[in-house]
């Protein structure tokens, strides 16, 4: 925007509120950045016992202190200034918050940060294995029914000192409220750097109390880990145990970690877990569907467990990239093996054969009212002492009473010509159709479930409708939908806060940097061509390299982003190019582009998540200065990127460049326009930056577009699984090819 040579903020970055921010950074960077020293300063008792080594569940015997209401602190003379601090502190993090529009819930949160506050000093005296009983009896309150939001002061205390202890990190009053309203099911923006994972721990650690799991999920198993390890210590010390989920853990693996209290892992693995569980319920019949019409039921689950043990509530890190960016992405599980399939066909093949030799009585009864089936003990001997194939004996025992038991039912009770009749189907297969028993007319592909209808097959001997294929699919937004409490944390999702709340019904709310941001805006520069802005672009980097800081430089795509290096080999300057998939190496290589004079030339999504923290000295030349190469099709990527400089209060700068090739344009004012700007730039020489706004304006026009086609796309897979429900499959195994 050449129209606005602006050395501030971008609009829509958050209010510096310079001068209050300033104080409560002063007052706050005293207590908040302990050093080692006065870590373990002795107002801090240690542990009065020994901890245990890894992380553990609460155990259920130790004992409960009288979970006495919060104290007000002792008003000793430098606590109870440091406490009329803290107060003006809450007061001013608080009408940061609110310059971003009232919003009655401060009321509330104000509130709440006071009596966590008012906690601390209460705290702060009390042993490690204190601060672990009253972890513990706030979980029992919490299972004895207490709502969470009552006990939210004092376990947002007990995290924050767990915190302070454990990692020497105190939660600053702005991550505290932002805490509170990931546990009112926000979607909190909090700028890059400012401490998201710590953040995360306070509406983890709440949830976790009711005992029925909370989940983070993170985009990749690097940071899945590395969160979780890093904030271990501070749940162990309240007593509450961490699982992570990788991809490569089998299933024993996944069931503990599933089994803690808090489980860090990505959205995909916690995507597939679902699906997996659901089939595996199908095939052991336990899945309740709708409706008749259960395909696949009656599979053997050969003593399989499902490894989730609920979706209660979900943190997305990363939202606006889980959410939205791959929010249509299909998690899809393959087919179920040949084996399996065989070994299912076998099976009730071999109960059917057998099913009249049973006598009633003798080896099985009928519930009268239930008119369910029971194997007798001699009923279940007969099933162990009967022959049978490799395949069948390989099926667990109970499942294969379960078969008997349907077996013996359907030789029973389901006759020919009465309940069903067998005709030649598609393809010359015979089949059987279900007779209506009011109509006595014909149900056309309607299919009993529980595994009946296979039952019935096997009788008439005609093949049996085991699904070959059977696939299960879910789309990361279902995925999330499922979730009765959602909240997330991103780096940018003020610009899709509409998107966020349509269709997650998860407000956004901005959070204060803690620390007034200094980053500049440097004006945007627009070139004819994409030539004369790298030429551009490659002197201002040769010029801030000379000054000794460290540039990142965004690119769109991979081959740019070879172009430019190849122009900065030319003139000798060293640099790194990010575009691998190595997310470990890569997070390694984006941790270390804050060196001295570092220049790491990146695309749009490299090193995401990872903190870029400045060597000594680059502060005070100037910070790191990004380069945004071109507008992405969100305003959200270009946020990120930008975000990566003038992290924590440092200073920094980012300017934008801008070309009339640029893809922007073609993609937002249409294919004509786009070629006529672009032959208006190739005849135009020196810089045209009063265009920058048409830029601005065609990258509106896509985030608009793609917001309208992601709408539909999710108004059809709504009418899909309404559809699918009302025939009585289920839409996340039943998935059309
Ligand atoms: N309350 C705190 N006290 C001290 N240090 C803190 C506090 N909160 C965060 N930090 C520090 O800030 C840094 C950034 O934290 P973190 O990586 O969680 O940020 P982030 O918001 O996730 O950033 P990104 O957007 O890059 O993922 C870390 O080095 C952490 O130690």
């Amino acid at each position: 925007m050449a129209t606005e040579p602006t050395n501030s903020e971008t609009q829509s970055d958050p209010p510096a509120g310079s001068a209050n921010a300033g104080q409560l950074a002063a007052s706050d960077t005293a207590v908040d950045h302990p050093t080692a020293g006065n870590v373990m300063s002795p107002d801090q008792s240690p542990s009065s016992g020994p901890m245990s080594s890894g992380p553990n569940m609460i155990a259920a015997d130790e004992s409960v202190p009288d979970p006495t209401a919060p104290n007000p602190p002792s008003s000793g003379g430098s606590d109870s200034e440091a406490n009329k601090r803290r107060a003006n502190d809450t007061g001013r993090t608080l009408s940061m918050f609110s310059r971003q529009g009232f919003r009655p819930a401060m009321f509330r949160w104000k509130r709440q940060l006071e009596q966590v506050n008012a906690l601390e000093p209460v705290l702060k005296n009390e042993d490690d294995a204190t601060l672990k009983k009253r972890s513990l009896a706030l979980r029992y309150q919490a299972m004895a029914g207490e709502k969470l939001s009552s006990l939210l002061p004092e376990g947002y205390a007990l995290v924050r000192e767990a915190g302070r202890r454990a990692l020497s990190m105190r939660h600053y009053d702005v991550q505290v409220i932002g805490g509170i309203a990931l546990f009112e099911g926000y979607i909190a923006e909090m700028q890059t750097g400012e401490g998201k994972t710590l953040t995360a721990t306070l509406p983890l650690y709440l949830h976790s109390l009711l005992g029925k799991g909370a989940h983070l999920a993170t985009v990749n198993d690097y940071l899945a880990k590395r969160d979780a390890e890093w904030m271990e210590p501070l749940f162990r010390l309240l007593g509450v145990s961490v699982g992570i989920i990788q991809t490569p853990d089998d299933q024993p693996a996944r069931r503990k970690s599933y089994g803690a209290a808090i489980t860090y892992g990505t959205a995909k693995e916690f995507g597939f877990d679902f699906l997996r569980d659901r089939l595996l319920l199908r095939a052991q019949n336990r899945l309740q569907t709708e409706m008749l019409g259960d395909g696949g039921a009656g599979f053997g689950s050969s003593g399989d467990e499902i490894v989730m043990r609920g979706m209660h509530f979900c943190l997305v890190d990363e939202a606006d990239s889980i959410l939205i960016d791959e929010a249509r992405t299909p998690l899809i599980i393959g087919s179920i093996e040949d084996t399996v399939r065989d070994q299912i066909v076998e099976t009730y093949h071999w109960a059917s054969d057998h099913a009249p030799g049973y006598e009633i009585e003798e080896h099985f009864t009928i519930d009268p009212e239930t008119k369910q089936y029971e194997l007798t003990s001699r009923g279940r001997q007969r099933v162990r002492a009967l022959p049978k194939s490799d395949l069948v004996r390989t099926m667990g025992l109970v499942d294969l009473y379960e078969y008997a038991e349907r077996a013996i039912k359907v030789h029973r009770e389901f006759l020919l010509d009465r309940q069903y009749v067998v005709r030649p189907g598609d393809k010359g297969i015979d089949e059987i159709v279900i007779v209506d028993e009011f109509t006595g007319r014909l149900a056309e592909g309607r299919k009993w479930r529980d595994g009946i209808h296979q039952a019935i097959e096997a009788k008439e001997k005609i093949e049996i409708s085991v699904p070959t294929g059977q696939a299960a699919r879910i789309t990361v937004q279902d995925l999330f939908l499922r979730y009765p409490n959602l909240a997330g944390m991103t780096g940018t999702a003020a610009t899709s806060a509409r998107e966020l709340r349509r269709i997650y019904r998860t407000p956004v709310l901005r959070v204060p940097t803690n620390k007034p941001p200094k980053r500049k805006r440097l004006p945007d520069r627009v070139f004819g061509t994409m030539e004369r802005k790298f030429a551009a672009i490659v002197a201002e980097i040769a010029e801030v390299h000379a000054e000794g800081r460290p540039i990142l430089i965004g690119t769109r795509s991979i081959d740019k982003s070879e172009i430019l290096s190849k122009m900065l080999n030319e003139l000798g300057i060293e640099h790194q190019v990010l575009n691998a998939n190595n997310v470990e190496q890569e997070a390694e290589i984006v941790a270390a582009a804050g060196g001295h004079a570092k220049v790491t030339v990146a695309t749009n999504m490299a090193g995401r998540g990872t903190d870029i923290k400045l060597s000594d000295g680059v502060e005070t030349v100037g910070g790191m200065h990004v380069i945004c190469t071109e507008l992405h099709d969100a305003a959200r990527i270009d946020r990120q990127l930008i975000g990566r400089c003038g992290r924590q209060g440092d200073r920094g700068s980012y300017r934008q460049y801008l070309s009339l090739d640029d893809d922007i344009l073609k993609s937002g004012l249409g294919m004509k326009r786009g070629d006529k700007l672009k032959e208006q730039g190739e005849l135009m020489g020196g810089s045209a930056d009063r265009l920058a706004k048409l830029f601005r304006k065609a990258q509106r026009k896509v985030e608009r577009k793609h917001f309208r086609d992601r709408m539909v796309l999710m108004h059809h897979e709504k009418e899909r699984k309404k559809m699918q429900r009302e025939i009585g499959q289920d839409p996340y195994l039943d998935t059309p090819d």
